[in-house]
């Protein structure tokens, strides 16, 4: 499943996080993709433990822990601390499939994180720049994504991606790898979308005694998959 999650961050935030972006210590891509993606990659990044990396990384995640529509899709069991890339000058990052396992190393050792889920947070207005759109190869054919500054994409750690080249302006984006309770894109959809049909439900008929009866469906289709 391929979602848009719009206004993840609101302008305030994006402003904030761009000020504090263009000041900081930038460095060669490359230094966390794995062995296959450091030939197709081309791009700017902050390291891991850069300071204005983990500072904004922080505000990320506590803009998505109030999210309901990224807690629905996604179903976090454990987020890797959001990362910073920037783009410009003809720079781009080619096909690839994201790394299975990443390393949190924020809290001194080594937590493996399973990637199921790749996350895109657009930092820059599409007018911004030219180029720039994500290439997502989903079931249904190449997805080009290229969002408002603020929202998400998120989509199978599965997919090949990449990034065409930025030819005019910079594109900044904040991305980062989540570990699902539910290691099955099948299922995260399924469960995403009785979720949706519950919320619906819950607006426009509150009081229908069959509410409870599928929120227990939810739940305890929940309870047998989760993987914790
Ligand atoms: O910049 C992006 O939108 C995606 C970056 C990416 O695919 C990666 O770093 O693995
Ligand atoms: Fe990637």
């Amino acid at each position: 499943m391929l979602l848009q999650v719009p206004q993840v961050l609101d302008a305030e935030q994006v402003a904030h996080c761009r000020a504090r972006l263009a000041q900081a210590n930038w460095a060669d891509g490359r230094i966390t993709a794995g062995h296959q993606s450091a030939k197709a990659k081309d791009n700017a990044q902050l390291p891991e433990a850069d300071p204005v990396a983990r500072e904004l990384g922080a505000l990320v995640l506590d803009a998505l822990s109030r999210n309901a529509t990224f807690f629905s899709a996604a179903l976090p069991q454990k987020i890797f601390p959001p990362l910073f890339n920037r783009y410009s000058g003809g720079q781009s990052f080619g096909f690839h499939v994201d790394n299975a396992v990443r390393y949190d190393r924020s809290r001194g050792g080594a937590e493996a994180i399973r990637t199921d889920l790749s996350a895109t947070l657009f930092l820059s207005a599409p007018d911004e720049y030219d180029g720039g759109e994500l290439l997502i190869e989903d079931t249904y054919g190449n997805q080009s994504i290229k969002l408002a500054a603020g929202d998400l994409v998120l989509y199978p750690g599965t997919s090949l991606h990449k990034v065409t080249p930025v030819t005019r302006g910079e594109r900044l984006a904040s991305f980062f790898w989540i570990q699902s309770l539910l290691r099955e894109d099948a299922q995260r959809r399924l469960m995403f979308e009785l979720d949706v049909s519950i919320r619906r439900l819950t607006q426009d008929v509150p009081e229908h005694p069959a509410l409870v009866q599928l929120t227990g469906v939810y739940h305890n289709l929940l309870r047998r998959w989760a993987d914790t």
